[in-house]
C-alpha cells in the first residue's frame, strides 16, 4: 500500500468508493493470520479449522436399522397380502448378530442397531402383527433396502469431511465427534483493538457534562467483535487531541492484528482520525458511497488493518458488518464468500431512496400474501437513531443509483441473524 496524505485520496471528492469496490479493495489487502492452535472441540465454536479433517471410518459404521421393528428378507414376503415370519433374535443398538437369517425368519431389532447377514429390510413395528409362537404377521411387499441406513451413508471413510477454512458452528463441532476426534487443528484468534474518539464522551459511571453523552459504539463494536469470536481488546476514548490520537493508534497497532476507531473521520474541525492516521500509518481509502457510513478510512498502521468507522452508532454498525466483519473473517482465515448473505424479498410499502449512495435501511421481515416474505421499513432512519437497528431484524439493501422503492418491489436483504454464522 502506498502512503497518500488526505487530499487526493482515492473517494475524497465524490461520493466515495462502491460498497463492492471498497469491499474488494480490503480483502485484496488482507490475508489469513499465520499462526495455528489445537483446541479440544468444547474449545472449538466459533473457530476456523487449520486443517482438512478426513474421516477416519464410516459414518455410519455398519447398515443399520433406521426404524423400531422387525429386520427381514425382502424376498420372503408376499406381492400382496401378509407373510408370516419366525422371530430368532432380538437386536438392540450397541449389539450385532452375526449368524444370517435363514428363509422364514426375522429378528426384533431397534433404531441403530446393525442390520444382521442376510436381512435386507426393516419393517416398522407399528405394521407388525404379533402371532402365536413367536411369530409375527406382515404386510407385503417389502422392498429391499426400506428403512435402512447403509455404512458411510454420510460419511465415507477416507473423505474429507470439513475442509481447512470452515468456521465451526454447532453442527461442524457435532461432526468433529462423531468422527472420535478430541481436539482440532484451528487458526489463532486475532487481536482487535477498538476505541471510541470524541471529547463529548462519557462511560458508565461518568456523569455527562453539557453537551455530553455516553459512549454506545465502543459498546456496540465490542459486542460485535466478541460475537465473531476474535480477541477483542477496549482501547477506551480518546478525546479530540491528534497527539493523543496518534499516539493510541500506533500503540493499538503495535499489538493488534486490526484496529478500528469510531467518530472523528468525517470533515469537522474535531475530525482528526485521518490525520493521525495518516501519521501513524498509510491511507489506502477514505469515503465509501454508501448510507449511512459514507466517512470511513481504511489503511494501515504498521501491520495491523486500520478501519476508522464514522462516529453516528448506526453508520459505525453498518460499516462494521458490510466492510469490517468480512476483513476481519478473511484474517481469520475463513475461506468462501465473506460478504453478507441477501434475499430478494417484496416490499411491503414506499421506501424512501435517494439516487448517490448504496443504502443500508433498517427493515423488519413479516409474511406476506401466498406464502410470500416482506419487509417493511423501522420508521425514521437517522443514523444516530440507534433504535432502529433494535426494532431491525435485516438490512434492506438499496443499490446506489435508485430512488424511491414501490409497493410490492423486490428488493435485496441482509438478515442480520440465522442465516450468517
Ligand atoms: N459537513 C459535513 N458534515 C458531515 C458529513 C459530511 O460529509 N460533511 N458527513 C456526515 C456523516 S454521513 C457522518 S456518518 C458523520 C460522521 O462523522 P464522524 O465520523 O466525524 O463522527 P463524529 O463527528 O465524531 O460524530 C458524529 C456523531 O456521532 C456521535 N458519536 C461519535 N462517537 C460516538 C460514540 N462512541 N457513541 C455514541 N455516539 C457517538 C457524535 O456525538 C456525533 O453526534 O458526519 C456527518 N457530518
Ligand atoms: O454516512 Mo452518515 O453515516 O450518513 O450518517
Amino acid at each position: 500500500m502506498t502512503r497518500q496524505a488526505t487530499q487526493g485520496v482515492a473517494g475524497h471528492d465524490g461520493p466515495g468508493l462502491a460498497v463492492a469496490e471498497a469491499r474488494r479493495r480490503i480483502l485484496d489487502e488482507v490475508a489469513p493470520l499465520i499462526g495455528q492452535e489445537r483446541v479440544a472441540l468444547a474449545a472449538a465454536l466459533g473457530r476456523v479449522l487449520a486443517e482438512n479433517v478426513h474421516a477416519p471410518l464410516d459414518v455410519p459404521g455398519a447398515d443399520n436399522a433406521a426404524m423400531d421393528g422387525y429386520a427381514v428378507r425382502s424376498v420372503d414376503l408376499p406381492e400382496n397380502g401378509p407373510g408370516t415370519l419366525r422371530v430368532v433374535d432380538r437386536v438392540l443398538a450397541g449389539a450385532a448378530r452375526r449368524d444370517p437369517l435363514a428363509a422364514g425368519e426375522c429378528v426384533r431389532i431397534m433404531t441403530g442397531a446393525p442390520i444382521p447377514p442376510g436381512a435386507d429390510a426393516v419393517v416398522m413395528q407399528e405394521r407388525v402383527e404379533d402371532g402365536d409362537d413367536g411369530q409375527v404377521r406382515i404386510p407385503g411387499p417389502v422392498a429391499a433396502g426400506e428403512n435402512i441406513r447403509r455404512a458411510g451413508e454420510d460419511l465415507a471413510a477416507g473423505s474429507v469431511a470439513l475442509a481447512a477454512g470452515r468456521r465451526l458452528r454447532p453442527q461442524e463441532v457435532g461432526v468433529l465427534g462423531s468422527l472420535g476426534r478430541p481436539e482440532v487443528t484451528v487458526h489463532r484468534r486475532p487481536v482487535v483493538a477498538f476505541l471510541s474518539t470524541g471529547d463529548e464522551l462519557c462511560s458508565p459511571g461518568q456523569t455527562p457534562g453539557p453537551g455530553q453523552i455516553y459512549d454506545s459504539n465502543r459498546h456496540l463494536i465490542g459486542a460485535a467483535l466478541r460475537r465473531l469470536g476474535v480477541d477483542a481488546v477496549d482501547g477506551g476514548v480518546i478525546g479530540d487531541d491528534l497527539g493523543a490520537l496518534k499516539a493510541a493508534i500506533s500503540e493499538a497497532g503495535s499489538y493488534a492484528d486490526a484496529v478500528i476507531t469510531t467518530g472523528g473521520v468525517s470533515v469537522g474541525e474535531a475530525d482528526t482520525v485521518k490525520e493521525a492516521l495518516a501519521c501513524a500509518g498509510d491511507i489506502a481509502f477514505w469515503r465509501v458511497a454508501m448510507r449511512p457510513g459514507r466517512p470511513l478510512a481504511f489503511g494501515r498502521v504498521g501491520p495491523a488493518l486500520f478501519f476508522g468507522l464514522p462516529g453516528n452508532p448506526v453508520s459505525a454498525a453498518a460499516t462494521f458488518y458490510q466492510l469490517v466483519q468480512p476483513a476481519l473473517r478473511r484474517l481469520m482465515g475463513e475461506a468462501g464468500t465473506l460478504q453478507p448473505a441477501q434475499l430478494p424479498v417484496i416490499a411491503a410499502e414506499r421506501l424512501r431512496k435517494r439516487p448517490g449512495r448504496m443504502e443500508f435501511q433498517r427493515g423488519i421481515l413479516e409474511p406476506g400474501a401466498d406464502g410470500t416474505v416482506q419487509v417493511r421499513s423501522t420508521g425514521a432512519q437517522g443514523s444516530g437513531m440507534l433504535t432502529s437497528l433494535v426494532h431491525a431484524d435485516c438490512l434492506i439493501v438499496l443499490d446506489a443509483e435508485r430512488g424511491d422503492v414501490a409497493p410490492g418491489e423486490t428488493v435485496q436483504v441482509q438478515p442480520l441473524e440465522g442465516l450468517q454464522r
